[in-house]
């Protein structure tokens, strides 16, 4: 096995993960060279093995309360495989079986190394060079865009994916994949969602399956990918993987309940329990096999399912444990003795000593072979569009997130009405300006909520597949966000400003409309953060909706002057951009105010001015200070974004 290296050295846009891909398991007993050989995908040789040999793999877990373990360090290691050992070829279709919790979606992690970094792995898991590299993984969840069609979910990922390539080659590969999958009736339809319904269950997964096709991969790896579907669907799915396989691909995918008829379109079957294979090896050969065991398959009954059953533990009590437990045993002793297994073993052997490549890490070359500057802007002008794409198919959301804010501002105006000079109007600004600093934050992240999850486990999907790097994509929700956060605060100022009759200065108008854009913009990216850090939306909502909530209360000095605050709370204060922002709506309103007295003309404040004295010192000298701090903040917080999107990782998705 030859093949020509193209490129030496992995791209430092690489994912972390990316750079540690490697044929070679870490427990390998053989030994794993640093440097990578690049491959084009003319290089990748036929046919393909992919080889597991004696392959383990635990976590870490943990154990009892919360508090032992962090205190502790109280953790049980949990075994996930043992000693798998498989072959697939080029030109097989495998399925894996097995009860839930058997191990199924483990075996494809570790194959495709992603496995949560708890994880230890031993063994070896060996491919044709480039061949895991290069393989496609559908997980079994379909994360898609709701609002583009098929043509575009499928536009967008082959521009990402090959960036640098003419649009008349990726149209060409779009059309063969859309073809291959059968999506040709539906390639104009959207992909639908919870609301709005667009293609089929069934569809939807043969988008995802065509997203992995657009490479070309020679394995791709299916992680239950008829589940949810109906059985005619199923079927029909199945075959399609059949067809993939006969054109020279590896196929390996893990399935529930498949069909009687399907048992005859799989080429090798995989049947696993506990993390240890009870059965692998040729479809057609499993019925005589555990017939000779004393377990044939009763007439008219499903031998997957028959199988399935048979080599799963019954929890359901100690008795019935025991005995299935005992059976497993009995199935798993006989496989590592019967004659088609250790011939197997033969051919795994046989098929790792006739590469030539002694361990050396391989990586495929056209994923990251341009000019990686270019590839980064590229991507990120492609992601852009795609998300305001996306945005703009859903009305109701598009027009939601530029309007929501002046719907605030048309309550605020009807409730105070145009301000008047008068002593009382000072209490009537002090409230408008204190939902002017709360408004703007709460309202982005109502959107940021809303929208964000959804792009960020297609990140975690796609950050996978090596389409871009975080920072392209952090960056395209801040680049995407940015117009609606500038006109939607721009209505609200407007709104507020000139209804309500705040200081009739354009300047001061300005001044007061890009401080209402910086609370909004931080309070999107504060929003960001807390999504990397929790996936659920709820309790990030909660927790943003605490901190603006606090932030209210003690920053701006709205509620209580800041000076008579404990000195605790004083500090804090300067971590919120309310503080900045209050002062700069201070100081912009009050200054030069002229205020009437009415009838009492002793307890009277004739000028503004007086008010920033008194209870904001110093504010009209700190306006540069506070727009750089407004500024800083917002920059602050997409590096902290970024850091905790690196601290907290890909997720595992499934
Ligand atoms: N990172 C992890 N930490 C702890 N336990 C894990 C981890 N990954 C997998 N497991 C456990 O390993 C076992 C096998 O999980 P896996 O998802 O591979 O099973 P499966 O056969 O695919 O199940 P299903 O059919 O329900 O998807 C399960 O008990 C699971 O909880």
């Amino acid at each position: 096995m030859t093949s020509t290296p193209v490129v030496s050295e992995t791209s430092p846009l690489l994912p972390s993960h990316e750079n540690k891909r490697g044929s070679y398991s870490p427990g390998s007993s053989r030994q794993i060279s640093n440097s990578y050989r690049c491959y084009t995908p003319a290089d990748l040789q036929t046919p393909f093995t992919l080889c597991l040999e004696g392959v383990s793999y635990s976590v870490k877990e943990d154990r009892g309360p919360w508090w032992k373990n962090t205190l502790l360090g109280v953790r049980r290691t949990k075994e996930i495989l043992k000693d798998v050992r498989l072959i697939a070829r080029s030109g097989q279709l495998t399925a894996i079986l097995g009860n839930s919790g058997s191990g199924k979606t483990s075996l494809l992690d570790v194959i495709c190394n992603r496995m949560g970094s708890n994880g230890k792995l031993q063994g070896l898991v060996w491919g044709t060079p480039g061949l895991i590299e290069s393989a496609g993984y559908v997980i079994q969840a379909d994360r898609l865009m709701d609002n583009l069609t098929v043509k575009e979910t499928l536009t967008y990922t082959a521009k990402l994916k090959f960036v640098g390539k003419s649009s008349k080659n990726l149209k060409e590969r779009v059309e063969a994949v859309i073809s291959e999958m059968g999506l040709r009736p539906v390639r104009n339809t959207r992909i639908g969602g919870m609301v709005e319904r667009g293609i089929s269950g069934g569809e939807k997964r043969r988008v995802t399956i065509a997203i992995q096709l657009l490479q070309n991969p020679q394995m791709l790896l299916l992680d239950e990918p008829t589940t949810g579907l109906d059985s005619f669907t199923a079927h029909y799915l199945v075959q399609t993987l059949a067809e993939l396989a006969q054109r020279n691909k590896i196929v390996l995918c893990t399935i529930h309940q498949p069909r009687s008829e399907l048992y005859k379109t799989f080429d090798q079957v995989g049947i696993m329990s506990r993390g240890e294979m009870i059965y692998f090896g040729k479809a057609t050969e499993m019925v005589p096999y555990f017939s000779r065991l004393g377990y044939p398959c009763p007439t008219f009954a499903n031998p997957l399912d028959h199988y399935v059953d048979l080599s799963s533990i019954d929890t359901r009590s100690a008795d019935k444990e025991k005995e299935s437990d005992e059976r497993v045993n009995y199935l798993r002793a006989n496989l590592l003795q019967s004659p088609h297994y250790i011939s197997m073993l033969g051919e795994i052997t046989e098929a790792m000593e006739a590469d030539d490549h002694g361990g050396e890490r391989v990586c495929v070359s056209w994923m990251w072979n341009s000019n990686n500057m270019l590839r980064f802007f590229v991507s990120l002008f492609i992601l852009v569009r795609r998300s305001l794409v996306n945005l703009y198919r859903n009305r109701s959301a598009f027009f939601l997130r530029i309007f929501t804010q002046s719907v605030f501002a048309g309550m605020i105006c009807l409730f105070l009405g145009k301000l008047q000079h008068n002593q009382q109007s000072i209490q009537d600004r002090i409230g408008l300006l204190y939902q002017t600093v709360a408004v703007p934050p709460f309202s982005a992240m109502l959107h940021t909520i809303e929208e964000f999850p959804s792009l960020r486990d297609l990140y975690y999907r796609e950050s996978r597949d090596g389409l871009y790097v975080l920072p392209a994509f952090l960056l395209s929700f801040c680049l995407y966000t940015l117009p609606f956060s500038i006109l939607s605060s721009i209505l609200y100022s407007t709104l507020t400003y000139w209804v309500c009759g705040l200081q009739p200065d354009p300047k001061l108008y300005a001044m007061h409309a890009a401080t209402v854009f910086f609370l909004h913009y931080s309070g999107e990216i504060m929003t960001v953060i807390l999504l990397g850090m929790m996936q659920n939306p709820r309790v990030a909502s909660s927790i943003v909706a605490l901190i603006l909530t606090i932030s209210g209360l003690i920053a701006p000095g709205f509620l209580r002057t800041v000076s008579s605050m404990p000195e605790i709370i004083q500090w804090l204060s300067w971590a919120s951009p309310y503080k900045y922002a209050g002062e700069i709506f201070v100081a912009n309103e009050f200054n030069n105010l002229t205020l009437h007295c009415g009838s009492d003309p002793v307890l009277c404040l004739r000028n503004g001015s007086l008010y920033i004295t008194l209870f904001y010192p110093g504010a009209l000298d700190h306006m540069t200070r506070n727009f750089a701090a407004l500024g800083g903040f917002i920059f602050g917080f997409i590096v902290i974004a970024m850091v905790i999107f690196k601290i907290f990782g890909i997720k595992q998705l499934h």
